[in-house]
């Protein structure tokens, strides 16, 4: 990997704080996430989760902290430096997040129409190959999101991340919703996807099966902070409730058997 220090920590989260009225959702939550891993980011419902995901894209003014991506402040950055930044990741909100009047084209093509200045056909080429990418089949192209099932609509979400070549991809529980297997399919393709392009992964997620299979860490949000970060394992020796109920429940015995198994 780089030499580069300030580039082993693709993103530095330090002394967050975020509000919203009086209601505090982090205190003081620290985070690095390290390039080229896949982090899985864990806790209980209302943690803060994509809170986090927002204010570290720049989507949520936080009350206090630091935010770095790729070395960079990513909050009190002039629009320009920080429409440079935005270029260099990918979002893909929750259920795919498609634009529902727009067909699969026009979604992927969308972050290319609004950040660069490709032309059209070099969009559209490109767009077939995102596509393809995601393991969609071409026909999709011409379908809007309402026409497709919901891991086809993550798929298509997933190509519109990756539209701008990112180098880090943002994911709020991919698979939320799928079958499983449906969701082990999309686990898969995050993997392979990170694996060919050298992508970082934030990925939000509920899914044992998504840590056990394809995190390399795990980051637990828990009285707003990051209560604990390292492998599924290292999750053992973490005293707290909701860790131990998380990762030592039934759930969890069947997500390690199962990655434990393939
Ligand atoms: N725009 C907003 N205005 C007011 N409160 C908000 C806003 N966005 C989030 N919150 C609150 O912040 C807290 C954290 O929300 P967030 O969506 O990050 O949780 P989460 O950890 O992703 O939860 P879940 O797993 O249920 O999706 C919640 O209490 C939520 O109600």
């Amino acid at each position: 990997m780089m030499g580069n220090p300030a580039d082993a920590h693709i993103i530095r989260v330090q002394g967050l704080m975020t509000r919203f009225g009086t209601h505090t959702v982090h205190d003081g939550l620290d985070l690095d996430v390290r390039r080229g891993e896949i982090i899985g980011v864990v806790g209980g419902s209302g943690t803060g989760k994509s809170v986090l995901l927002r204010a570290i894209v720049g989507l949520l003014k936080p009350a206090a902290g630091q935010i770095e991506v790729f070395g960079e402040s990513v909050r009190d950055t002039p629009e320009a430096a920080y429409r440079r930044l935005r270029r260099r990741w990918g979002v893909m909100f929750q259920d795919g997040a498609l634009f529902s009047s727009l067909t699969v084209q026009q979604n992927v093509e969308a972050p290319m129409r609004e950040q660069s200045q490709l032309a059209p056909e070099l969009r559209e080429t490109l767009a077939g190959i995102k596509v393809r990418m995601v393991g969609l089949p071409e026909t999709a192209l011409a379908k809007y999101p309402a026409e497709l099932s919901g891991g086809m609509r993550r798929r298509a979400g997933f190509a519109r991340a990756i539209a701008l070549d990112p180098e880090i991809v943002f994911l709020d529980e991919p698979t939320a919703g799928l079958d499983p297997i449906g969701a082990a399919a999309f686990d898969i393709l995050i993997k392979q996807l990170q694996a060919a392009l050298g992508l970082t992964v934030f990925l939000v997620t509920h899914d044992l099966d998504s840590l056990y299979a394809i995190c390399d860490r795990v980051a637990v949000l828990a009285d707003g902070r990051v209560l604990a970060v390292g492998s599924v394992a290292d999750m053992d020796a973490v005293d707290h409730p909701w860790v131990q109920e998380y990762f030592h429940g039934p759930r969890a015995r069947a997500a390690q058997a199962t990655a434990g198994g393939s």
